[in-house]
Parts: structure tokens; C-alpha cells; sequence
């Protein structure tokens, strides 16, 4: 696709990015095992409100972590970004962080934002700074429009379910269409994109929220986060297993037919860190090789029937023994982290609840150590059994979150107005800044924008490619 020459103006738009599970294989994944990643229906939407050239600023109004900063456009380093072989085109992302690039951008996050925080919040507020002004600088110029980028989000930060991806999918998305560097999405099937244009722009999207990963990480991630986010639907990921060479991952985007599963996604709220699980796992193979290697093996084994199954044309998510299948799955998965001693009582709590209420099967998810659990339910789970089940979590200081597994990717929804008669305003009435801004909770925000419960809300459009 060419790039156009001019940049008339562009209307307020908004971009929505979801967050993602590890359904089956996580710490197996680590030791080379396939893994089924999941994109959920919670998600982050960034507004983007283009000002008159005369502004000459760019503002970042991230509400959920407090952070609200403005740049002037003019003394940001462009000539750091425009340095003959540093600078990048939009099609030719890069796979790591140019130091001298980011060196550039240091002085305009670490002395300029939110400068009286405690540290961990000023890594947040830093974090996604460095990732928004690297990627604008990359892909902006000194002649880019001024503009508010507003972001919400319905996914927990740092629970292990991928918001620092869905945020940088958000972003290099948005970017990307400011510089008019992609193409659709298209509304519907009789207009749609060949699927293998629309797989080039999400691949374009994803290589760039990549680099937004690598900012916010400080360290190189496995990627998995945001090809899921920009994807949607679910992914197999595999790490190269070579001896400890590292080569890169193969990543599998799933077809959309995946099955789009209820789950109950419950988050303990207790904090854990991803390497000292990873690490605990390590120091396990190291004193039982032959134990730790066969159960790992065993979880790759149950990931490729899980993918057996979830993928056969003839799976009904209504029917009883197909989850029952899973669920069993599920169970197995479980015991054989918790056998790898990466459980914690809090998330066993949570699995003793759901044994307990016999509705369905719960699994930690993600690195464990706290942080969060999925559960699939049985068809049959009546409401109130639910309602039980949630208020009983809830009492007991869980927080619980009514996701859907196999979501949508990032989506557009251009110009950002309301099609049908809603809280916030009447059809064909710009969706308002400042609404977006005060919506209270992930409530306020699903009601006002969200594509995440209501999959259908009008208006929003996804790329579509046939995936393998
Ligand atoms: N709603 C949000 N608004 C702004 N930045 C966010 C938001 N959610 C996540 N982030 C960024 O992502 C970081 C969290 O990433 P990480 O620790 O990898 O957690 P997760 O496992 O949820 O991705 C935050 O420190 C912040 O920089
Ligand atoms: C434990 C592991 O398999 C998954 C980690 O998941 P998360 O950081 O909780 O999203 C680690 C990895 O695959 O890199």
C-alpha cells in the first residue's frame, strides 16, 4: 500500500486492543512444550482526538494509571529518530531497541513525567511513556498532527493477562493509521480485505507493538502478548527448543473459528513475579531431571489434545461432554503445576471453591505463584449457581471478571461516534473526550465503548484474515 502525501485532518477515532490467557502450557512453554494462548473479551481503548496544527502538542491522558502529560511536538528529538540509518519506514519495523534512540527519548520521560511518584508507580507512568514517544517519534514527524491520546482499559495491570500488550497494540495501531499506513478495516464481508492484505496489516500493527513491548519490558518478551492482542482469537506458541540457542518462537494464530468460551477469570490480587516462578521450575528439573522432564512433557501432550479438540469442526461449547473433555484437561493441568510447586493457597482457594460448587474446572493461568485463575463452567450451570459461586470470591477478596475466551483483535471504530442510543449519547454524537476519561471503572467504560461483552455493538471494525 502507498503511503498518501497529505495528512488532511483526521475525525476523533478509537482503536481497542484485548488483553489475553494462557489456556494450556505455561512454564512447559519455557522448556520448549507448545502453549494455547487466548485474546479475552477485556480490552483497552485509546481515544484519539486530532487538535488544529496550531496546538503543536501531544498529550497522553492514561486515567487508570494516572498519568497525564504533554509534550511539545517541537523539541522532541526528531533529529535523533531522522539520523540517516536510524530512522525506520512504517513497513520496516525494528526487532530490538536502538539504544541511541532510546537514550534520545530518556530525558523527555525521566525528568519530564510524573516526577514526585513512589518508584513503582513512576515505572508505570515511565513505562508507557517511553513506549508511546518511541513509537510516535518512529513513526510521526515534526509536521504530525497534535493530538489527545486518551487510554482505559478493563484489564488489571500487571496480573499476567497481557495489558501492557493490549496498550502497545492500542498505540501502534493508532499511530500507524494517523500516518496513514494501513489500510481498512473493511464493515462487512461483502467489502472485505482479501485476508492476506489484512494479515500484512495486522502483522504491521503487531511488529510495531512489539517495539512498544520492548520499551515497557525493559527486556525482551516473548512476543506472545501482543500477536495475541493484535490477532485476537487464540495462538500456539512455541519456544525454539535448541539447547539453550534461542532462537526466535514459532507463533500460530488459530482460525477464527476457535470456540469463543464463557470463563470466569478470577484474580487473587496476589502479586507474583514471572521469573521467580519460571526460576522455581528451573531449580526443580535441576534436582528430579527425569520427574520435572516428564511432567512438562505430559503438559505438552495435554496442550496438543486440548488443541485437538478445541479446534475439531465438531466441538459444541454447548455440549456437555465436549466441555467435560476439556474441563478434564483443565483438571490435569492444574495438578501438574501445582506438582511443579508453582500454585499458591490462594489460587488453590479458588479451585477448592469450584470443586466445591461442582459447576466447572478452575486452572492457574499464566506463571501462578498468585496472580490469576481461569474456569470453565459445565453448559448446564444454572445462573444462581454462578451468582453463589462469584459472591462467595468476592467475599473473600477475590476479584472476578466474566470474560470470553477467543475475543476479537485490535478493532477500529472510525470516527469514534455512537450508532445506537446508549448512556452516553444519541446516534451519530461524537463519542466525548471527557466522558471517556470519567467513565467510572471497567463498568463505565464497557457501557460507553466497549466491543468486549457486547461483541456486537455497531460500528467497530476488525481486520479479518484466514488464519492457519
Ligand atoms: N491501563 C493502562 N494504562 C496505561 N498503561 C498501562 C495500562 N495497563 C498496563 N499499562 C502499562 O503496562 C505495564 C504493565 O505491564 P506488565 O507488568 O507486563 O503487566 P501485564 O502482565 O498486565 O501485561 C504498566 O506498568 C504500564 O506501563
Ligand atoms: C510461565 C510462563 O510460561 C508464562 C508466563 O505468563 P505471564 O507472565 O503470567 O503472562 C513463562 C513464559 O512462557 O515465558
Amino acid at each position: 500500500m502507498e503511503r498518501k502525501a497529505s495528512s488532511p485532518m483526521a475525525p476523533t477515532f478509537l482503536v481497542s486492543a484485548p488483553g489475553k490467557v494462557i489456556v494450556f502450557g505455561e512454564h512447559a512453554a519455557v522448556h520448549g512444550q507448545p502453549a494455547i494462548a487466548a485474546a479475552i473479551s477485556l480490552r483497552s481503548y485509546l481515544l484519539v482526538n486530532t487538535l488544529s496544527k496550531s496546538r503543536r502538542t501531544v498529550r497522553l491522558s492514561f486515567r487508570d494509571i494516572g498519568l497525564d502529560h504533554t509534550w511539545d511536538i517541537d523539541t522532541l528529538p526528531w533529529a535523533a529518530f531522522n539520523q540517516p540509518g536510524r530512522r525506520r519506514i512504517y513497513s520496516s519495523p525494528a526487532t530490538s531497541l536502538d539504544p541511541v534512540l532510546l537514550a534520545a527519548v530518556k530525558p523527555h520521560v525521566e525528568a519530564a513525567v510524573s516526577p514526585r511518584l513512589s518508584d513503582r508507580e513512576r515505572r508505570m507512568h515511565t513505562g508507557s511513556a517511553t513506549a508511546f514517544l518511541y513509537l510516535f517519534l518512529s513513526l510521526g514527524s515534526r509536521q504530525s498532527h497534535p493530538a489527545i491520546y486518551t487510554l482505559r482499559s478493563t484489564i488489571p495491570v500487571g496480573a499476567g493477562l497481557g495489558s501492557s500488550a493490549s496498550v502497545c497494540v492500542c498505540l501502534s495501531t493508532a499511530l500507524l493509521l494517523q500516518t496513514r499506513a494501513l489500510s481498512g478495516p473493511h464493515a462487512d464481508h461483502q467489502q472485505q480485505q482479501p485476508p492476506e492484505e489484512a494479515k500484512m496489516q495486522i502483522e504491521r500493527v503487531n511488529a510495531w507493538a512489539f517495539v512498544g513491548e520492548l520499551c515497557i519490558h525493559g527486556r525482551r518478551p516473548s512476543g506472545v502478548d501482543n500477536t495475541v492482542s493484535a490477532y485476537g482469537n487464540a495462538t500456539v506458541f512455541r519456544r525454539a527448543h535448541d539447547g539453550g540457542g534461542g532462537g526466535p518462537p514459532t507463533i500460530t494464530p488459530l482460525s477464527a473459528s476457535f470456540p469463543k468460551l464463557p470463563l470466569l477469570l478470577v484474580d487473587t490480587q496476589q502479586p507474583r513475579s514471572t521469573a521467580e516462578q519460571v526460576e522455581r521450575v528451573r531449580m526443580l528439573a535441576e534436582e528430579q531431571p527425569t520427574i520435572t522432564e516428564s511432567i512438562l512433557t505430559t503438559i505438552g501432550q495435554l496442550t496438543t489434545s486440548a488443541l485437538e479438540v478445541m479446534s475439531s469442526s465438531s466441538f459444541d461449547s454447548e455440549d456437555d461432554m465436549a466441555i467435560e473433555g476439556l474441563g478434564t484437561l483443565f483438571r490435569v493441568n492444574h495438578g501438574l503445576l501445582v506438582s511443579l510447586g508453582v500454585s499458591h493457597p490462594r489460587l488453590e482457594r479458588v479451585r477448592e471453591l469450584v470443586d466445591s460448587a461442582g459447576i466447572g474446572w478452575a486452572k492457574l493461568t499464566g506463571a501462578g505463584g498468585g496472580g490469576c485463575a481461569i474456569t470453565l463452567f459445565r453448559p448446564t450451570t444454572k445462573d444462581e449457581e454462578m451468582s453463589v459461586l462469584e459472591n462467595t470470591l468476592h467475599t473473600e477478596g477475590f476479584r472476578v471478571y466474566k470474560t470470553i475466551l477467543g475475543a476479537n483483535g485490535v478493532g477500529v471504530l472510525w470516527p469514534a461516534v455512537f450508532h445506537h442510543d446508549s448512556v452516553g449519547g444519541k446516534p451519530g454524537e461524537e463519542i466525548n473526550q471527557e466522558k471517556f476519561e470519567k467513565a467510572v471503572g471497567p463498568e463505565g467504560v464497557e457501557q460507553l465503548v466497549g466491543v468486549g461483552v457486547q461483541e456486537k455493538r455497531q460500528g467497530w471494525k476488525f481486520w479479518a484474515c484466514t488464519a492457519v
